[in-house]
């Protein structure tokens, strides 16, 4: 899809795609605090740099500071300390409508009496922005999201996945240099969520912006992240691309929390990560009893317990299974070669 001299329109002087254009949407956060009255810290002297162009996804536990960050950045919160920088300007205490980020909420929600065009045209509206310049942009940005044909319709008369692309050209019809997503495919049924997450990549791609996105999905956060940053209790446990934070958990709560991964404690007290597809039922190890099998498409899951009540997880191919058959109840030993061993902070 050609659109990005279109959109150099949406702005009026600054392209914001064009062969000399550069990526836009570095932000940093500095020592970043927000206390909520009553005690809370949400987010706890948080340090971030994401760089301009990149799609990053928040990643963690309900509670752990996700969307007070997002909100942070939006600037519906305020940090009770620290500074945060979009682009090197520091925006705490600009209003929402000139820090140069735009929001997609969960409920991507589009006003049930304003055509396409109008939701689309709405934000500039409330700009201040003429009528004949506003639907041209709106044009603009429905044009982008390949829903300009839709322009006269109502939202009532879109499908679930149109109506999630004219929301999203809502958010970019302010030209915006970062995009927030708050779970904007958390509302989609499971085919309309792969095709929209496609989407939000390439469009992030072709725009050059930096993309912010809060999720509760480590599959979702491992598909689409250029950068994943992984969050605990306000701050961040881990960061790194989407390899580095499956593959080199740091510590136990990052191998569970991103799954796929056995956390074992060696005889010395050390704590090492194994992936589930790298573990392996042997004569001897740690001995654990199978409680499940479950078939899951292109193999099967076997889940099993430790003599603590510890849990375990084998992913098999079917061959692997047909060739030496398990289930629940069968005692087993797991072993696994050292080289796929990720030791783990902290001990037992
Ligand atoms: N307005 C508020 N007043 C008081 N405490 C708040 C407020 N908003 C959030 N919190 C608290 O701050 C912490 C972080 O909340 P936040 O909504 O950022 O988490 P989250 O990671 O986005 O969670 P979820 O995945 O459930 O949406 C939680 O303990 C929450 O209860």
């Amino acid at each position: 899809m050609e659109f990005h001299w279109e959109i150099a329109d949406l702005h009026g002087t600054v392209p914001i795609r064009g062969p000399a254009a550069p990526a836009r949407g570095a932000i940093e956060f500095a020592a970043v605090t927000k206390r909520f009255p009553g005690g809370a810290i949400a987010v706890d002297a948080l340090d971030l740099r994401i760089r301009a162009g990149s799609y990053v996804c928040l990643l963690g536990p309900s509670g752990c500071g996700k969307t007070t960050t997002l909100r942070l950045l939006a600037g519906h919160e305020h940090p009770t300390t620290g500074d945060i920088l979009l682009d090197d300007a520091n925006i705490v205490g600009l209003p929402p409508a000139r820090r140069g980020t735009a929001m997609m909420f969960q409920s991507y929600a589009l006003f049930p009496h304003l055509s396409v065009l109008d939701n689309v045209a709405f934000s500039l509206r409330m700009r201040g922005t003429g009528k004949a310049d506003r639907h041209a942009r709106a044009h603009d940005a429905l044009r982008l999201v390949e829903m300009d044909t839709y322009a006269a319709r109502m939202p009532a008369q879109l499908s679930g996945g149109q109506q999630q692309r004219v929301a999203l050209a809502r958010a970019l019809v302010t030209n915006p240099a970062t995009l927030l997503l708050d779970e904007p495919l958390s509302a989609l049924d499971p085919f309309l969520r792969g095709r929209v997450r496609a989407e939000l990549k390439r469009f992030q791609r072709e725009l050059q912006i930096s993309f912010v996105h809060v999720t509760h999905s480590q599959d979702e956060a491992l598909a689409l992240a250029d950068h994943v940053v992984l969050m605990r209790a306000g701050r961040i446990e881990q960061q790194g691309t989407p390899e580095e934070i499956f593959d080199r958990p740091r510590t136990a709560f990052a191998a569970r929390f991103m799954g796929g991964h056995n956390v074992f404690t060696l005889g010395d007290g050390r704590l090492v990560a194994v992936r589930s597809d790298r573990t392996q039922f042997a004569a001897a190890g740690q001995p654990a009893t199978v409680t499940g099998v479950e078939y899951t498409g292109t193999g099967f899951g076997v889940t099993l317990a430790g003599p603590g009540g510890e849990e375990f997880t084998v992913a098999l191919t079917e061959a692997a299974l047909h060739a030496r058959p398990v289930a629940p109840g069968d005692p087993v030993h797991l072993a696994w070669d050292e080289a796929d061993t990720r030791p783990l902070e902290g001990g037992a």
